[in-house]
């Protein structure tokens, strides 16, 4: 029930100009019934008026009548099904959106820490499950009270002594459901959850399919999923059980009642206090009343498997972004002169408890090219991520022409920094997409031009599709030269004051990072430039270097401070 009221309170605002479909759904599938009950009236009235007495010129009004509701029953059936998915699916697009954005605004320390498989889940199955409880499931749980309010007062209308010993066992009908929903709520639970970790599976072994075949480790990434499967098969058994045996279970109590009625209505046929058409139309009402009933009961299973699925998009919607934007923060309009200055800067992780840097303190002056080297693991590319504001520093502060980058917007300090990583990371699209991805809208020609500078122009020239070919997911039908220019040639269009390169020559030989090197110069020159490395091949000579040091692993109180001095960046 909490997670419920916590859904509802969290998702309905969302249905926004969306709930006139949803009211619409419920009105037609409402006017929908009633011509169900009034149609039931016209069969018992022909029993008794035609059948009974055989009088065959009654028959012609009921019959029409019957054809014109039938038609309308038809219609608004069709239209309110209709709206309802419609409404429906938009509440879905604009949940969807709004989980995305928000993931989006979480740090990249975010993702780093949790599965991408059981996070895609989550924006999806967990969404869809949200979206069958708070839209079309609302829908459906009205409309069916509504069947049930309709065709009990049509029974009541008909007999109501009968109806009343109808309703005796309408408790036995909350019992068993009360009883089933707890259990299946459980079993929702554990199927989501596997859902999540199947799905992180599948994500893992299909992105490294390279490293899983070259390691012959095919059969135990099968294992691995077959074991992930088998825990999802027992939940989804588990939930299987529970609705397929909850169907008998009800139909047994239904089987109870309507053989109290008939025996109870012969009774009554034969001393003349009811009619056969009566007693019809009466089993008619019931007939349709208990599937209502019935369906009340499915109607808690699915809230019970949504609100499980609700629970872990809430989760996601209530973790904060490491980092955010100050309050009164200033969104520079201007180009910055892109003058950094690290004065003091202390960080560490946050699930970590030995700090990556200590009293970090260095300035790099507009166009100037500075060199950050160190030891692999040393702190180099945490350096680039605090530059950015993927984290704030721990102590400590970053300036950005005189301002510490936490008094700008993240969305104005990151246009003035453009990183190229050590991975490059590509998209799927074509190689003109991927050149203007930091750049939208960009005309042609300036992405020509970029290319040109980036020494990939030529090889585009090649490809099938020239600029309009797909380079592959992630990039992996480029080789890693061809993927390095492209990103080289991003960063050139994107044409930002500050530049950070994290090992740009990674994973490439010496005849491709000489390659590199003209293209990579062409970028830095006349861009404040910090290079992260450790391969000294690429450090253009004469450049100042900032060497960092590792901090010492035991951190006794005198240690840190004379690993505080000994940490401290130098210049070289
Ligand atoms: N998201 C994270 N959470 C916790 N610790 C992290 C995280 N990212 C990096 N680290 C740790 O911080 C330290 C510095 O990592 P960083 O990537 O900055 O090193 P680096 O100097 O760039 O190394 P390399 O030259 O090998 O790329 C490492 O010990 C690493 O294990």
């Amino acid at each position: 029930m909490v997670s419920i009221r916590r859904t509802f309170r969290e998702f309905w605002p969302q249905t926004h100009g969306i709930r006139r479909f949803l009211v619409a759904g419920c009105v037609l599938a409402i006017v929908a019934a009633v011509c169900e009950v009034v149609t039931i009236g016209l069969f018992g009235f022909i029993v008794d008026e035609v059948l009974s007495r055989q009088d065959l010129g009654a028959f012609w009004m009921p019959a029409l009548g019957w054809l014109g509701l039938a038609a309308v029953s038809g219609l608004v059936s069709f239209a309110g099904a209709y709206l309802t998915s419609v409404g429906g699916e938009r509440f879905l697009l604009r949940l969807r959106d709004r989980v995305f954005r928000h993931v989006q605004t979480l740090t990249p320390d975010f993702f780093d820490n949790r599965r991408l498989g059981d996070l895609m889940a989550r924006l999806t199955d967990d969404i869809e499950a949200i979206e069958e409880l708070v839209g079309t499931g609302l829908v459906k749980l009205f409309t069916t009270l509504a069947s049930v309010v309709f065709f009990s007062a049509a029974a009541f209308y008909v007999r109501w002594d009968l109806a009343l010993l109808t309703f005796l066992l309408v408790p036995a009908f909350l019992v068993v459901s009360k009883v089933f929903a707890s259990r299946f709520r459980t079993a929702a639970a554990r199927e989501r959850l596997s859902n999540g970790a199947m799905n992180s599976v599948i994500e893992e072994s299909l992105s490294n399919q390279s490293l899983v075949q070259s390691y012959n480790r095919q059969d135990a990434e099968a294992e691995r999923l077959h074991s992930e499967g088998r825990t999802w098969l027992r939940a989804n058994v588990a939930q299987a059980w529970l609705s397929s045996l909850y169907g008998p279970v009800v139909q047994v109590i239904e089987t109870v009642c309507l053989i109290a009625i008939l025996g109870f209505g012969a009774w009554e046929i034969a001393s003349g206090r009811l009619t056969i058409g009566g007693l019809l139309a009466f089993a008619a009402y019931l007939a349709y009343l208990y599937p209502a009933v019935q369906s009340l009961g499915q109607i808690a299973l699915t809230v019970s498997e949504a609100a499980a699925g609700s629970d872990r998009v809430i989760e996601i919607l209530r973790t904060r972004p490491a980092v955010t934007d100050r309050e009164g923060a200033v969104h520079l309009t201007r180009r910055s002169e892109g003058r950094i200055e690290f004065q003091g800067v202390g960080f560490t992780y946050p699930n970590r408890t030995r700090p990556t840097l200590r009293d970090l303190s260095f300035a790099v002056e507009p166009g100037e090219l500075v060199v950050c080297t160190g030891p692999s693991g040393v702190g180099k590319s945490t350096l680039a991520k605090l530059l950015l504001r993927f984290y704030d520093p721990t102590a400590g502060r970053i300036l950005l022409d005189g301002t510490d980058i936490r008094d700008l917007t993240r969305e104005s300090l990151r246009d003035n920094v453009t990183i190229l990583q050590q991975e490059n990371l590509l998209f799927s699209g074509t190689v003109r997409e991927n050149i203007a991805y930091g750049s939208p809208g960009a005309e042609l020609d300036d992405i020509v031009r970029a290319a040109v500078l980036a020494d990939v122009h030529d090889f585009v020239g090649t490809l099938p599709l020239g600029y309009e070919t797909p380079i592959g997911q992630r990039g992996r039908l480029m080789s890693g030269g061809q993927r390095q220019r492209i990103a080289i040639a991003r960063a050139i269009l994107r044409d930002a004051p500050v530049l950070v390169l994290d090992e740009p020559m990674t994973g490439l030989d010496t005849l491709t990072a000489a390659r590199i090197m003209e293209p990579l110069n062409r970028l830095m020159s006349g861009r404040t430039t910090i290079l992260i490395t450790h391969d000294l091949r690429s450090v253009p000579e004469g450049a100042r270097q900032v060497v960092l040091e590792p901090v010492p692993r035991r951190s006794g109180r005198i240690r840190i401070r004379s690993a505080a001095r000994r940490s401290m960046a130098r210049p070289g």
